[in-house]
């Protein structure tokens, strides 16, 4: 593989930022006793302050599911089976969000993390003005806020995604689609989270608006200091606009390491396959060749890895055993899980 150089438009959050949320261990399943199939395997991940995290993975491979299960937003059928989430405020001690009361839970969303889903810019109210959704959001959760403050909150917060504060009576069709998806990034900022996850948020926009967006999402982070989890799956726009970035197959996390480190040497077969299957930007041309087959279906999970079956560098433990994430050598940074990378097969045997 090339070894093109990139220039990512982050200013790196320090590896050494303190956690904002820690997950472990975490397991989602779909369903319950013998029909329910496990869409999230054991999944470790952390988020540090004031870092761009990027999720990527072919579509089934679980990032969403993750996004929801954090948030406690999972609807049934999906059910959270184990593991653990931390989130860890400014100031005072971690606070378990799998134990949140419902009236945790209302404080936490929305002032601690909010999401923009996929397709959000479709779910303006499309009846009311930009200034009425705005405002809603602070008088819900800020009561004490006078209506000329919302008002003014609305403007600032319209300004900072770069909309012009004279928009604030415009109705959501009255917007081009780019202007839409910046009026619910401005929403999920009203609050000052801590966290913000994109889940797919410019997939519905042309390339050149979706950069534009990301970008000046990752200049308010800096200024604000918020940390985002983006998740998509295409690698390529992580690759410039994450610190860090995670890779996710068939509900487990396969690798995680520095944006640049996965780009210049991806360590997983899938990570190789996903940056071969995308145009990069910048950088020289590398060759698209994809990734030959289809993501594994829940119900009959490939046995050892599950990638194997599709894997051009399978050998003898792959499809016996499944490998665990596991620190790469002396890269701190890095995590991979596959045999490839471990000489030990025996020791990190993976049945977690
Ligand atoms: N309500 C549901 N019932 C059963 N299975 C589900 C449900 N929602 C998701 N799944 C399954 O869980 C797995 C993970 O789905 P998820 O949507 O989290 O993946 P994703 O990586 O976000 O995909 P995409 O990029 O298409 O959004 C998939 O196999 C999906 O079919």
């Amino acid at each position: 593989m090339s070894t093109p150089e990139t220039t990512p438009v982050t200013a790196a959050a320090p590896a050494t930022a303190p956690p904002v949320l820690e997950i472990s261990s975490l397991c989602v399943d779909y369903g319950v006793g013998e029909g329910a199939v496990r869409a999230l395997h054991d999944v470790d991940l952390t988020l540090r302050r004031g870092e761009v995290l990027g999720l990527a993975g072919e579509s089934g491979s679980g990032k969403s599911t993750l996004a929801y299960a954090v948030t406690r937003l999972l609807s049934p059928p999906g059910v959270i089976t184990g593991g653990d989430v931390r989130y860890h405020p400014r100031e005072g001690s971690p606070v378990d969000v799998l134990a949140m009361t419902p009236q945790q839970l209302r404080a936490f969303r929305w002032q601690e993390v909010s999401i923009v889903f996929q397709g959000a810019m479709n779910s303006l109210n499309p009846v009311h003005t930009v200034r009425a959704q705005l405002t809603d959001v602070l008088k819900a959760h800020r009561p004490q806020m006078s209506r000329a403050e919302r008002v003014e909150r609305a403007r600032e917060l319209l300004s900072l995604v770069g909309i012009s504060p004279d928009r604030l009576g415009a109705y959501p069709h009255q917007l081009s689609g780019g202007m839409r998806q910046r009026v619910m990034i401005a929403m999920a900022l009203a609050l000052e989270p801590e966290i913000v996850i994109m889940d797919e948020p410019t997939t519905a926009l042309d390339v050149v608006m979706q950069r534009q967006i990301l970008r000046q999402l990752v200049r308010l982070r800096e200024e604000l200091g918020f940390s985002v989890v983006f998740i998509t799956h295409d690698i390529s726009l992580l690759i410039e606009f994450s610190d860090r970035i995670a890779i996710m197959y068939g509900g487990r996390i396969v690798e995680q390491a520095g944006a640049a480190d996965i780009y210049r040497d991806p360590r997983h077969p899938y990570s190789d396959g996903l940056l071969h299957s995308f145009p990069a930007l910048r950088g020289p041309r590398r060759e698209l060749t994809g990734i030959p087959g289809s993501p594994p279906d829940l119900r009959s999970m490939p046995s050892g890895c599950a990638f194997h079956p599709r894997c051009p560098k399978a050998f003898d433990p792959c499809g016996r055993r499944t490998p665990r994430l596991a620190p790469v050598g002396t890269d701190t940074g890095r995590s991979v899980a596959c045999w490839l990378n471990d000489d030990d097969h025996d020791r990190r045997s993976g049945e977690k």
